[in-house]
């Protein structure tokens, strides 16, 4: 399947050719994050550093992978006393900003069981928390930028942790290529499939000009940004899921109803919630 975005009317089919451009702009990155993100990041490895000294925090977060099985994973402490064992099931959530991810996360929840994790939402918590990555967080999601993939990883890593449940849809996450190799790198999760809605960006664009949740990038000028984002950075990364077989790709112009039907029928391997 070739993955397609719709952009002001014309299809553009994105390539591997692209990909060089990606890199240029990941060399680029440092400087074109300026000097708060990057020290956010080294105070991350500081911690982390520090935080390997304490055995308790060892135990925690040597997550190891055991078993044969290719579709999930076990996670479980050094110790096989926490989290025990469990098998963890991840989903990834993407499309474009206002494609309809969390309306249709919220209803596999209910159906499937699932436990949604949304990295805006985590980052947005982050910023409310009051952490010493709350500006740097605030700045990125203004300027419709992605926050550094330590950061996020973390707050991932975290909220699955901290769960009782083995399933995940993780929505909006991976945004780029960086973001995924973290992602895989410290988890060692693969994830089961790629659930991707396809929407034209004047749908998106609208829907996110209706969404009136008070959010500081649902207007018109971060909205074009977070738009110019997803087609650099995050399309790569639907790709190389794709080129794997991993892409379930939905119609997501359709009706909310009728897009659930869809993605129930992708979600029919997984057993409903008995309700
Ligand atoms: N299929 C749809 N048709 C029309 N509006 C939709 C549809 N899906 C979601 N919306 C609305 O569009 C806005 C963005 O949806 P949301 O689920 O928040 O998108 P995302 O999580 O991808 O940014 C919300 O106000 C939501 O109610
Ligand atoms: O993994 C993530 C997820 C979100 N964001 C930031 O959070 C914003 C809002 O993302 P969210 O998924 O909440 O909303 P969407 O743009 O998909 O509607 C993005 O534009 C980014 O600035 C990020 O940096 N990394």
């Amino acid at each position: 399947m070739g993955v397609e975005r719709g952009t002001g009317g014309q299809r553009r089919t994105i390539k591997a050719k692209n990909r060089g451009e990606e890199d240029k702009k990941r060399g680029n990155k440092a400087e074109e994050l300026g000097g708060t993100p990057m020290a956010a990041v080294r105070r991350i490895r500081l911690q982390l550093a520090v935080n390997l000294l304490n055995p308790y925090y060892f135990a925690i977060q040597n997550i190891a992978v055991m078993g044969t099985n290719t579709d999930s994973s076990m996670i479980q402490d050094s110790n096989g006393a926490f989290p025990g064992d469990r098998k963890i099931t991840v989903v990834f959530v993407l499309g474009g900003p206002g494609s309809g991810k969390g309306t249709q996360c919220s209803k596999i929840v209910e159906n499937f069981g699932f436990t949604h994790l949304s990295a805006g939402d985590l980052l947005r918590a982050e910023i409310k928390s009051g952490s010493e990555n709350g500006t740097m967080i605030s700045n990125m999601i203004k300027e419709g930028k992605i926050v550094p993939s330590e950061v996020t990883v973390e707050l991932l890593k975290k909220a699955i942790l901290e769960s009782g449940n083995n399933k995940f849809l993780i929505d909006g996450f991976p945004r780029n290529e960086e973001n995924r190799a973290t992602f895989e790198n410290v988890t060692k999760l693969e994830p089961e499939f790629i659930l991707f809605f396809d929407c034209s960006e004047e749908e998106m664009e609208q829907r996110l000009l209706g969404r009136n949740q008070g959010r500081d990038d649902d207007n018109i000028e971060t909205i074009r940004k977070r738009f110019r984002v997803f087609i650099e950075s995050s399309l790569p990364v639907i790709e190389y899921y794709d080129q794997k077989g991993k892409v379930r790709k939905i119609d997501a112009m359709k009706p909310i109803d009728d897009i659930f039907e869809d993605v129930k029928a992708i979600f029919a391997v997984f057993p409903a919630k008995v309700l």
